[in-house]
């Protein structure tokens, strides 16, 4: 990890398979810490969105790459949420969809897909004062970055959590479904070529499979702060 503290802070990187607890104790981490926070799935999952809409196929990277140009993606803090616009529409609700996550597992294993992103990402990120949660964030986007943590659980904690929120929607996915789903995604993600979910070597690993949010929001807000002191002294 780097010793550097950038203008507005240092840079936390938060990766693990789905369901791992990512986006919920980024959300909470950056608002502890006054960051801004970036979920970088949902750049993906709008980019799978997308390409949906527009009929271009998975694996068409001369079309992923032309839909890539002109795509522009932001983020709108608005309260406590954060909306995701894609050329300037609101698509935070669609691209949650269990469909769609599973097509952006295809469409991110593609090269010019994850290339423009890395763009975006890098540019969103440089300043720091921020948390960027995804896959590849420690190993590839941010290799520097001065804190990373790698999240898991087991595959059926993912699964059973992942149920819950489901049912809470109205969603009839059953608990066996919602598990063989998570496993799916994480075997797309690991397997890929370019840019895998993997760990990286600099990581803290944090099994969240028997630790409440708030136990392992401690543990990374402790790890950040002890960090942040440490490139204030020099
Ligand atoms: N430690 C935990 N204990 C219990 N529930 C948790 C824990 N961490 C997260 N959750 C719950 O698990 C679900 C999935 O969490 P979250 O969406 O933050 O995961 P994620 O890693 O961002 O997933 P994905 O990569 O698929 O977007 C949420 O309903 C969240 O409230
Ligand atoms: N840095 C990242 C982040 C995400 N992905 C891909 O997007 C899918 C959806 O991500 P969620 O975190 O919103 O579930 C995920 O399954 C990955 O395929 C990625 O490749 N790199």
């Amino acid at each position: 990890m780097s010793d550097t503290v950038r203008e507005n802070g240092v840079i936390v990187a938060i990766d693990g398979p789905s369901g791992a607890g990512k986006s919920s104790l980024t959300k909470l981490l950056a608002r502890r810490l006054g960051y801004i926070h970036i979920d970088t799935g949902a750049m993906f999952r709008a980019v799978a969105l997308m390409a949906k809409r527009a009929g271009i196929a998975a694996d068409d990277d001369a079309g992923l790459a032309g839909l890539c140009r002109t795509l522009e993606i932001s983020f709108v803090r608005d309260g406590e949420a954060c909306r995701v616009l894609a050329n300037g529409e609101d698509v935070s609700r669609e691209i949650r969809t269990e469909e769609i996550g599973l097509l952006t597992s295809a469409v991110s294993a593609r090269k010019p897909v994850r290339a423009a992103l890395l763009t975006m990402q890098r540019a969103m990120g440089a300043k720091g004062g921020v948390i960027l949660e995804g896959r590849d964030i420690g190993t590839v986007v941010f290799p520097d970055a001065e804190v990373k943590f790698f999240l898991s659980a087991s595959a059926e904690e993912r699964g059973r959590r992942r149920y819950l929120e489901l049912a809470a929607r109205g969603d009839s996915a059953t608990l066996e479904e919602t598990i063989a789903k998570v496993i799916q995604r994480d075997r797309q993600d690991e397997g890929r070529e370019h840019a895998p979910l993997k760990q990286a070597a600099d990581a803290l690993p944090i099994d969240s499979t028997s630790l409440s949010i708030d136990e392992v929001l401690a543990v990374m807000e402790s790890a950040v702060r002890e960090r942040i002191a440490k490139g204030e002294k020099g």
